[in-house]
């Protein structure tokens, strides 16, 4: 199995389990991400919905480029762009909050499913980064809507999608997209986090996230990502990109 989902206290913990390919996404993952974002919004006991990947390696490395590279054209690549957009969309808006618990690297997709949570706590000395322009692609799962829309500032945004760069957890920190580090366990530190949420009651949680959610919608998040997904489309048929994966699938051969 690709992934777990598991109930832990009031909260619900989706796992990303392919350790071997640094947690990238395949198919099977998506589907399973799908059916627990549609279990935790059918459940009015949950109180919040992580998203996290096996072992300290990696979060997740993205899409899975062995699996995604047989998609050569603008729409091969649309519908695999899509779904995961509208997964992740689903699960930013869960009534519920949602968090990302990064004890390993983020990069490419990896990050984007980070930007789509609400909060993203994440481990010292990790690093993180839409490093898709190194691909010749942008990113194409939602998450420079998710980043633009939700970041308070335009430069560390925009600077973030365009270095294409892995950045330091610390300096992160500082442009506003992580919320806290941590060191050590990455439990631990989930459960410091959400302590405070405890003590008060889920109604108010989930009152504040449909506040949340009503700004991001009237400020055009779902249309954007739709945007978002087809410009990747069309990046995605060039040689240059078909090459720059070719070069990261083969570069150890
Ligand atoms: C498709 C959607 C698109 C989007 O819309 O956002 C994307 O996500 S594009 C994909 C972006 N991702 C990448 O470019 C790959 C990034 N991977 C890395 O930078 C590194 O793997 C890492 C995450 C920093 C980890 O580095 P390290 O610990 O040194 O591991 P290796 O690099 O040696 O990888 C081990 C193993 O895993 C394979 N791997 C890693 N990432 C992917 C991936 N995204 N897809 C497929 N395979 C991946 C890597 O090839 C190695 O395999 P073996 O050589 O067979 O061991």
């Amino acid at each position: 199995m690709a992934y777990r989902f598991e109930k832990r206290g009031s909260g619900a913990v989706f796992t990303i389990d392919r350790q071997e390919k640094r947690n990238a996404i395949n198919e099977e993952v998506m589907d399973g991400l799908s059916a627990a974002v549609e279990a935790a919004g059918e459940d009015g006991s949950l109180r919040y919905f992580v998203i996290t990947g096996e072992g300290q390696s990696a979060f997740c490395s993205g899409g899975d480029l062995s699996e995604f590279h047989k998609l050569r054209t603008e729409e091969d690549a649309a519908p695999m762009l899509g779904k995961m957009a509208d997964i992740l969309l689903r699960m930013a808006m869960l009534p519920v909050p949602v968090i990302a618990l990064i004890d390993g690297h983020a990069v490419g997709g990896g990050c984007e499913i980070a930007t789509a949570c609400d909060f993203r706590l994440v481990r010292e000395d990790v690093k993180c980064g839409f490093i898709q322009g190194t691909l010749a692609i942008t990113t194409g799962w939602g998450g420079a809507s998710h980043l633009l829309l939700k970041s308070g500032r335009h430069d560390t945004a925009l600077r973030m999608l365009t270095e294409a760069t892995p950045k330091e957890a610390r300096e992160l920190l500082e442009y506003g997209w992580v919320t806290e580090l941590f060191a050590g366990d990455k439990f631990g530190a989930l459960d410091r986090f959400t302590d405070p949420m405890e003590r008060v009651h889920p109604s108010v949680h989930r009152a504040y996230k449909q506040a949340a959610v009503r700004r991001l919608l009237a400020a055009g998040l779902r249309e954007q990502v739709r945007e978002e997904v087809a410009l990747c489309a069309k990046l995605w048929a060039a040689d240059v990109h078909h090459e720059a994966v070719d070069r990261f699938l083969n570069k150890k051969k």
